[in-house]
């Protein structure tokens, strides 16, 4: 070993022990957590650590929108940088390195070192460097040469500057690179600058980006640059909420570390959200001030609304005419009951609250669930779903946890990460919570009311930020009644909850086939359309699996159908035969006189088998619970249930 190298490790190994140093404290405090947290050996050199292609794959895809607009950003970033042996690298917020640029006569050199598409910084198993201590603490810094922990990339500096997105999640990291540098830390200052400058661009660039809909306002101490070159922004949904941010506006509006997202504006400033409207027409410039409430803070302020929508003057707080986002927008054909449900959570969606949702099986609770990550700020990171009801039970908690190598008997080697720390800073979709095992429920409350994970075998908490969104077709009051559901976790999940209506209530069935149909339509290059008869099937049914049903049926029907014209013998049978009441096809069992209507003559059936519900049903040729709807709808009461 030369002895430069040992002088590193034996200074490490002091720094690790306590002893003060001249090292910058962010280094000191990575060295020690590279020791104590992540049990990394300081005389043990790492190669890089290059992911394999199908695995960065993953990595790009997850945050593909936000990669294409921050190249932007890395090149106008290397234009500047061109020519002086810099590398520019963007990495996920797991350390991976998603985007490169480098001067390509390096390429093996850079490779080598890391500096490469593809490689994994994570401080956790490649000690102090500036993208891994910069995810560790959210912190722009240098890591200069011996401020490397692993030996092997001392001859490196490296600076980097965490990159957030509109919800104030930290969504990729700017690293700066080269494999030479003067000795003096002090040389990479202006690189430093330069990264947290850039990084100020992607934030913004990227806030303007999501919120192309909605109320843009941009503040700023200097008249001049509120409108080119703004330190802070902000986006406010249609009732003036801020529903996004880039990172300098975040600093500026977060009271106790607590995140602005979902306050009003006019709680911010001292001024109403109606005005903006004036801000941007009638007021010169050097008039668009306005006072940050709680510092008194002046700066002057440019406001761009959504395209074509202005702001309800009268109502700041209504949001109902106001359009869903997309993906909200997309679940509902107009009903009303749905309709009402989707206004509300459009209003949630970028709140922490954990949300519940109920209805019964194959309502489309999940697709609900994925329509609010897609709104929310959070669309980036994962949604993971879980079934709690198809997990075993001694496998739920290593599965929603995670563990340690080797914990408990069947433990694997690797030990696992666990289904809510796959989710962080997206979102966990608990479907069937009412089947959670007691046990899960009480470590559950635990990460929503901390936010933070205890995985098996491990005694420290690693900090999370998940949304929870739980879904059951199950009565959480009985089940809380019975003992079998934590009283404390409904009442944390009860902040919001969500109906979402049965298919036999909806209002909106016709547009739902038409959209199925469509999807199919597209898939296949077949341009499917259904017979009178085969319509009036699909409507009478009663759905009783709800919108899964319906999916499935038309499925069968796309593929059983002759050059894209479904028919009624193209319908599965069970539907095909609950059209009855409306089609009354010929092969009805019980023949009644055509110019009775479909009431009285379900009524007559119905008394000539004695008010018998099966034998009714026998004999029409439906299922029972088509026979209750028709009665139902036709207010038809057996006389013994009459009193
Ligand atoms: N609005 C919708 N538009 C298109 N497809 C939908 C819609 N709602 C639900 N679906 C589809 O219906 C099927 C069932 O939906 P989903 O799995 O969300 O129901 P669920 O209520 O979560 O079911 P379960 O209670 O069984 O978990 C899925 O294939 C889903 O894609």
């Amino acid at each position: 070993m030369d002895s430069a190298r040992a002088a590193h490790i034996d200074e490490l190994v002091r720094v690790s022990a306590g002893v003060p140093s001249v090292r910058d404290a962010i280094i000191e405090n990575s060295w020690r957590r590279c020791v104590i947290d992540h049990k990394l050996d300081p005389t043990i050199g790492r190669e890089a650590h290059i992911l394999p292609q199908e695995r960065l794959r993953e990595h790009r895809d997850a945050m593909d929108e936000f990669l294409r607009m921050a190249r932007f950003g890395l090149e106008a970033l290397y234009r500047q940088v061109a020519g002086m042996g810099y590398v520019l690298l963007l990495t996920d917020s797991n350390g991976v390195t998603v985007d490169f640029i480098g001067d390509p006569t390096f390429d093996n050199h850079l490779r080598r070192a890391g500096l490469y598409l593809g490689s994994d910084w994570n401080e956790g198993h490649a000690g102090t460097c500036a993208v891994g201590t910069c995810i560790a603490t959210a912190q722009a810094l240098t890591v200069h040469q011996t401020d490397h922990f692993d030996a092997t990339h001392i001859p490196l500096t490296c600076t980097a500057a965490p990159v957030f997105d509109s919800g104030g999640e930290l969504a990729a990291v700017l690293d700066i690179s080269a494999l030479h540098s003067p000795e003096p830390k002090i040389s990479q200052y202006l690189a430093l600058q330069m990264v947290k400058a850039y990084v100020h661009k992607i934030e913004t660039a990227n806030l303007y980006n999501n919120f192309r809909r909605d109320w843009v306002v941009k503040l700023s101490a200097s008249q001049e640059f509120a409108e080119v070159d703004p330190d802070f922004v902000l986006a406010l949904d249609g009732g003036g909420r801020v529903v996004g941010f880039n990172h300098k506006a975040h600093d500026l509006l977060a009271e106790d570390g607590v995140s602005p997202l979902g306050r009003s504006f006019a709680e911010l400033f001292d001024c109403e959200v109606d005005e903006l409207v004036r801000f941007v027409r009638a007021l010169p410039t050097e008039q668009r001030t306005l006072r940050l409430r709680r510092t008194g803070l002046p700066l002057f302020a440019q406001a761009m609304p959504p395209p074509a929508v202005s702001l309800p003057r009268n109502h700041p707080h209504d949001l109902g005419n106001d359009p869903l986002p997309e993906p909200l927008r997309v679940v509902s054909g107009g009903d009303p009951a749905l309709k009402a449900v989707l206004t509300r959570a459009a209003k949630l969606v970028n709140t922490r609250m954990s949300l519940l949702i109920h209805g019964e099986t194959g309502t489309g609770k999940e697709h609900l669930a994925k329509a609010l990550h897609k709104s929310s700020v959070r669309r980036n990171k994962p949604f993971v779903a879980v079934n709690c009801a198809a997990l075993p039970e001694n496998l739920i908690e290593s599965e929603l946890f995670g563990y340690e190598p080797g914990s408990f008997t069947g433990a694997t080697a690797r030990g696992k990460k666990g289904l809510i720390l796959e989710a962080d800073g997206g979102t966990l979709f608990l479907d069937e919570i009412g089947d959670m095992p007691l046990s899960s429920q009480t470590r559950l409350l635990r990460v929503l009311a901390e936010r933070e994970v205890t995985p098996i075998g491990r005694t420290k908490a690693v900090s999370v930020d998940v949304r929870v969104i739980g879904a059951t077709h199950r009565d959480l009051v009985e089940l809380v009644k019975a003992g079998k559901f934590r009283d404390d976790l409904y009442f944390r999940l009860n902040g919001a909850v969500f109906t979402v209506p049965p298919l036999r209530q909806r209002g909106d069935l016709d547009w739902l086939i038409e959209r199925l149909l469509a999807e199919r339509a597209e898939r296949d290059g077949v341009a499917y359309r259904l017979t009178p008869a085969a319509l009036a099937a699909l409507r009478g049914h009663g759905w009783p699996g709800n919108v899964r049903e319906l999916v499935n049926a038309l499925d069968y029907a796309c593929a059983v159908s002759d050059g894209g014209l479904i028919d009624l013998a193209d319908i599965p049978e069970p539907v095909q035969h609950s059209g009855l009441f409306q089609a009354w096809p010929a092969e009805a069992a019980e023949t009644v006189a055509a110019e009775e209507d479909p009431a009285a003559r379900l009524r007559e059936t119905l008394r000539r088998h004695h008010w018998n519900v099966s034998a009714t049903a026998r004999a029409l040729g439906v299922d029972r619970s088509t026979i209750h709807r028709q009665m139902h709808r036709f207010g038809i009461v057996a006389p013994h249930r009459a009193e």
